[in-house]
């Protein structure tokens, strides 16, 4: 049977970007088929656009201090729609430079939304097409839980179409994405309260990473309501009223309320069912460690099978999957040493396992190293921001396990240690690598 596409592509974001342009790059005659916009969550909704804010947050911050570096007070105002204007003019230019690497790479892009015929034909608003084999990268939407008045909670993707800052924002969740926008809308200038269901920020990270965001946030003056839910939302004049529900029971009382609990696959009304592919736990796709789904030529990639939902999984899941199909090299990915970080102020970075983790799998025999210092930039200001870093290590071999830190360039510095961790690094070898002063990366050589 002839098709008319070796692979078609369902969704262009970081995984079925990544996907198409390498299985173009073994010759496959390859079709991508997106609904909205090209770039997918990350580029026009997610790291970069958050990302960028991150940096306007951060000149609020830095302002706070100058005058200790010998800079006059100048009064600045911050426009929120110019600058908002600029991120998505560079979002745009993003956009247009992806479609030409399509089109250079001879990767036809469809812009339409795709769903399935059966396993080998795709309709594309009533025009169907075929294709040997079909990747799935559709990724995820955000989570709305089941509250009284959620419809007046918005999500991060209208974060980003905001007309104009909220004066008082309320966050529900403080994930990654609660715990970045509660740090980046508070420098901005807005009352930030943080509602999570946990005893402590940041769920899944090495305790004294979320211990230290946590203090450091609520000293910057963020509220958080820990321990506790939303019961209902209300309208009340121009205000939204929230009640918590847990370990406390009170009325916040918000213009904006951002819903962070969580992102969901994103695989309703894409005809799954006439292609044979089931799903998993939470409407994951299920895939084998080769990403093929329980339909043999059907595979799928990224935040649609809700393993790690970060752009670098879901772009080197779609490469092992075509490495593994076109490429001849059967590839399987090592999830245990991704490192991930939280655009906060300050910012959290980890590599490997959490202290707790490493408990759990070899117990005694674990050792921490954790450190708070001051660094340099803030010996000249009255301000006491601690930096924190945390090795974890078995103390049997040596091995380092895991790198944890909160402070200035935490990702780049966990970024670069996370290569050698990877390796199977000793304490020993940190100690005698000499390090770059004064920086704060040079605490994990000590
Ligand atoms: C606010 C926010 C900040 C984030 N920040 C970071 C960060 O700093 N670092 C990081 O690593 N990760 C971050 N992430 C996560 C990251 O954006 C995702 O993990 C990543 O985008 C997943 O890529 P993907 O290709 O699986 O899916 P997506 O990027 O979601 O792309 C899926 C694409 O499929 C399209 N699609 C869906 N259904 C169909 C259909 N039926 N037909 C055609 N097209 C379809 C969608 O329109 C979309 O363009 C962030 C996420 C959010 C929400
Ligand atoms: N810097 C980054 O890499 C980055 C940034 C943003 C998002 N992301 C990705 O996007 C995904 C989604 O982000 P997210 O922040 O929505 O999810 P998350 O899983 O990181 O956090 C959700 C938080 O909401 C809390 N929660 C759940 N239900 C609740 C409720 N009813 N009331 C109060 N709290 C509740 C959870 O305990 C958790 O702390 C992340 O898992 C991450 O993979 C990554």
């Amino acid at each position: 049977m002839t098709f008319d596409y070796d692979l078609f592509v369902i969704g262009a974001g970081p995984g079925g970007l990544a996907a198409a342009k390498k299985a173009a790059s073994y010759g496959a005659r390859v079709a991508v088929a997106e609904k909205e916009t090209i770039g997918g969550t990350c580029v026009n909704r997610g790291c970069v656009p958050k990302k960028l804010i991150v940096y306007a947050a951060d000149f609020a911050l830095r302002d706070r201090i100058v005058h200790n570096y010998g800079w006059n007070e100048c009064q600045r105002h911050f426009d929120w729609t110019i600058f908002m204007k600029s991120v998505y003019q560079h979002v745009e230019h993003i956009n247009y430079s992806y479609c030409e690497q399509l089109q250079k790479a001879g990767i036809d892009l469809i812009w339409e939304r795709a769903t399935f015929v059966d396993p080998h034909t795709v309709d594309l608003d009533g025009r169907k097409v075929t294709a040997d084999k079909v990747l799935i990268a559709v990724g995820g939407k955000p989570n709305k839980p089941n509250i009284p008045g959620i419809e007046y909670a918005i999500t991060s993707r209208e974060m980003f179409h905001l007309p104009y800052l909220p004066k008082r924002l309320v966050i529900i969740g403080g994930g990654y994405i609660g715990t970045e926008f509660s740090s980046m809308m508070h420098a901005l200038g807005c009352e930030v309260t943080v509602i999570e269901v946990d005893g402590m920020i940041l769920s899944g990270f090495d305790d004294d990473i979320r211990s230290c965001v946590q203090q450091s946030l609520s000293k910057r003056g963020i509220r958080f309501i820990l321990n506790s839910t939303v019961q209902e939302i209300t309208l009340c004049d121009d205000s939204l009223l929230v009640t918590t529900a847990g370990k406390s029971q009170e009325t916040v009382t918000a213009d904006t309320i951002l819903v962070a609990t969580g992102y969901t696959p994103n695989t309703k009304n894409l005809g799954l069912e006439k292609a044979g592919v089931e799903l998993g736990e939470g409407g994951a796709i299920k895939v084998n460690e080769y990403y093929c789904t329980t339909q043999k030529n059907i595979f799928a990639v990224g935040d649609c099978i809700g393993r790690v939902q970060l752009t670098p999984v879901a772009k080197a899941e779609g490469i092992a999957c075509v490495n593994t199909v076109f490429g001849n090299k059967p590839q399987k990915l090592n999830y245990d040493y991704i490192p991930s970080a939280v655009f906060s102020r300050p910012e959290a970075a980890s590599v490997g396992m959490t202290e707790a983790k490493a408990r759990e799998k070899l117990g005694e025999s674990v050792e921490c190293y954790c450190t708070n210092f001051q660094t340099l930039l803030y010996a000249l200001t009255p301000e006491n921001e601690p930096t924190t870093v945390k090795l974890v290590v078995d103390s049997a071999s040596g091995q380092v396990l895991g790198a944890h830190m909160v402070g200035e360039h935490a990702a780049d510095i966990i970024q670069s240690l996370g290569v050698a961790i990877r390796k199977g690094i000793t304490k020993e070898d940190l100690e005698d690598t000499i390090g770059i002063h004064p920086t704060a990366a040079e605490e994990f050589l000590s």
